[in-house]
């Protein structure tokens, strides 16, 4: 049975649609920590202050919830590990994290990944399935979902930083085979045909 990662920029659809692929494939779901996080709405109102301990808080996590979830051979990973850096340069970039933190982080990182036999390669994701979505659709599934921390209009410049980060990350990512979904055109939240659509892209993505 594969082991699937989902990954997208913030709001794209990652966890709803882990739900659903588990589902289908009879596997388990793994989510990112987000309304147990006390640092996450932390870092919203500073993200200087807080932005080396995000990244430290959720490379933490999500090393833990790899572990738990190679136990089973048998999963659906809501984002990846890789997208934790791709936040952590980002931010990096921006200046809410500096240089002293991101050579540190990365050295970490390092270390931990020496320590999964998905770093090795033995155990990479089976498939990736990258979720892309325009900016408008991004904003209103936000506003929709409705976390207070990220609702500020002053997040906007980030939102639109992070996607264009996300479209060249995806664009140079071969650790695993991948396939995009477009998330503007299938609503696989609410129509049953679509998410059959989408389903029968993984699934012949996962038989090639
Ligand atoms: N394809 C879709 N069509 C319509 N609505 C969607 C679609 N995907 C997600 N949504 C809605 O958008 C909101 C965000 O979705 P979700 O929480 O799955 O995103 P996410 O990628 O996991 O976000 P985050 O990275 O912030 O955890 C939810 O309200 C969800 O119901
Ligand atoms: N700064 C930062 N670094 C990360 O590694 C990271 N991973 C997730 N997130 C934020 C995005 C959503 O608000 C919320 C749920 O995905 O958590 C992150 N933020």
């Amino acid at each position: 049975m594969p082991m699937l990662v989902l990954a997208g920029t913030i709001g794209a659809g990652k966890s709803s649609l882990t739900t659903r692929v588990a589902k289908h494939l009879g596997t388990k779901a793994f989510y990112e920590p987000v309304g147990d996080n006390p640092v996450l709405p932390l870092f919203y109102q500073d993200k200087q202050k807080y932005g080396f301990l995000l990244q430290i808080y959720f490379l933490n996590k999500r090393f833990e919830m790899i572990k738990r979830a190679q136990r089973d051979d048998n999963n659906v990973l809501d984002r990846s590990i890789y997208e934790d850096a791709l936040f952590t340069d980002l931010n990096h970039r921006l200046g809410n994290i500096n240089d002293a933190e991101a050579a540190i982080y990365h050295e970490l990182l390092d270390n931990m990944m020496e320590e999964l036999p998905f770093a090795a390669k033995k155990k990479r994701p089976d498939l990736l399935v990258y979720i892309e979505v325009s900016l408008d659709t991004q904003l209103a599934r936000i506003k929709k979902r409705g976390r207070d921390f990220e609702q500020s209009d002053e997040l906007l410049d980030y939102y639109r930083e992070l996607r264009v980060a996300y479209q060249k990350w995806f664009q140079n990512y071969d650790i695993s085979p991948k396939l995009k979904i477009d998330g503007d055109q299938y609503d696989f939240v609410n129509s049953a045909a679509d998410l059959t659509a989408v389903l029968n892209q993984i699934d012949a993505k996962l038989n090639e």
